[in-house]
């Protein structure tokens, strides 16, 4: 919900721009981290979300760990000041320059995604002398309910060992010296507003654990990842429910004392702190559709166009009386540059102000150059 205000300042800045709302991204963390302290829990906030300087010094400031998938988040994490101590490093294809990087940084482990994986590790940690920690990931065949293209825990998916490929994955780690096993990680898919799916996720945790401790080795560390949803249909009602997300792995996971449960939130941490602010070019009223032609299109948020995600979409200078269904787009030379389709609106002119709700998880750090655009610029409620 913008004020007066805000809308007043945004009147004044060229767009398109992010508009992120510090206070709510600040409320949203410190509600995570009351949440986990309850339980003990350790956060790391999956970095690919959004890593915008501003979102990074906040996340940092309330003491979460960081979650990886390069070598640029990798340093980007460390530049920040995250604790390298609290950096976990996932991903299916980690190149030797990136292993080597965090190896020689001493971050507190790799999520390991295949049995390759762990030997090329091995390797390069005997070159340095070194130890590695590593946690196993494992698919767990899990389904996370939620769209295909987003979905990661099952067995048609690229990530994580499947469970057919453990038994060579615990001789490997018996036989490499310079390796630490320190427990097992999963994430199963991204946007999951179903919390019944992370039982199912926990009761496959507990049989692996077993798996690992059956064959001797202590499992320190069960990383459950990230993937709780936020409600993009009401964009005000928006801080997630984490005390029912964390209650859901205290209740269902069987943890042994000595035992740390670590996860890897991203969206449900900045997703409602940000909008895509844009104006109206122009209004085109076609025989079969009216077009809404915005300053921002897919190459500053990509989601839409992507997997036909939704946003809601708010004309911010004629305020709420819907009258008129218009396909609102962007100027990029795709037909796929649609936020929405006969979306209701008031009757919109060039000129007015539009705002793309929820667009602070996988937005700004996914634009792109397509169409050779200008980079996409970053407000802060502060400076309103
Ligand atoms: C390994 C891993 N952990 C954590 C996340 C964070 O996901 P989300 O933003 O849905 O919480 C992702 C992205 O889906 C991921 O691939
Ligand atoms: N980029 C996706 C989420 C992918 C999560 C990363 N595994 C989105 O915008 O919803």
């Amino acid at each position: 919900m913008f004020s007066n205000k805000d809308i007043s300042h945004f009147a004044n800045l060229e767009t398109p721009f992010y508009y992120y709302d510090l206070n709510l991204l600040q409320d949203t963390l410190n509600t995570c981290a009351a949440a986990a302290k309850l339980y003990n829990f350790h956060v790391h906030y999956a970095m690919k979300a959004n890593f915008n300087a501003k979102v990074l010094q906040s996340i940092k400031a309330v003491g979460f760990g960081a979650d990886c998938v390069s070598g640029g988040e990798v340093s980007k994490a460390i530049e920040t000041g995250f604790d390298k101590g609290q950096i976990v490093f996932a991903g299916v294809g980690k190149s030797d320059k990136e292993i080597n990087l965090a190896l020689d940084q001493n971050i507190f482990c790799f999520n390991v995604e295949s049995v390759q994986e762990l030997e090329v590790i091995n390797e390069l940690a005997a070159k340095k002398g070194k130890k590695a920690s590593v946690a196993i990931r494992i698919n767990p065949n899990v389904d996370a309910h939620t769209h295909h293209n987003i979905t990661t825990g099952l067995d048609e998916n690229k990530f994580g060992v499947n469970s057919w490929d453990l038994p060579q994955c615990a001789e490997m780690l018996r036989a490499s010296a310079n390796l630490e096993f320190v427990g097992i990680h999963f994430h199963i898919g991204s946007q999951i507003t179903n919390l019944d799916v992370y039982k199912n996720l926990c009761v496959r945790v507990n049989e692996f654990a077993i798996w690992f401790e059956e064959r001797g080795f202590a499992v320190k560390v069960l990383n459950v990842g990230g993937g709780l949803g936020i409600d993009y249909h009401n964009p005000d009602q928006q801080i997630p429910d984490f005390a029912n997300y964390f209650k859901i792995f205290s209740d269902f996971l069987d943890i042994k004392p000595g035992q740390e449960v670590h996860f890897e939130l991203g969206r449900a941490l900045v997703g409602q702190s940000a909008s895509l602010i844009s104006r109206v070019l122009y209004v085109k009223n076609g025989k079969k559709k009216n077009f809404v032609i915005l300053d921002a299109g897919m190459t500053e948020l990509m989601r839409p166009a992507l997997y036909q995600a939704y946003h809601k979409i708010e004309n911010l200078t004629r305020g709420n009386e819907a009258t008129l269904k218009y396909d609102i787009v962007g100027p990029i030379c795709e037909s796929t540059d649609c936020f929405g389709k006969e979306v209701e609106q008031p009757e919109s002119f060039r000129g007015d102000l539009y705002a793309i709700r929820s667009a602070g998880a996988y937005g700004e750090v996914m634009a792109s150059k397509y169409n050779l655009r200008d980079e996409i610029r970053s407000v802060y409620s502060e400076e309103a």
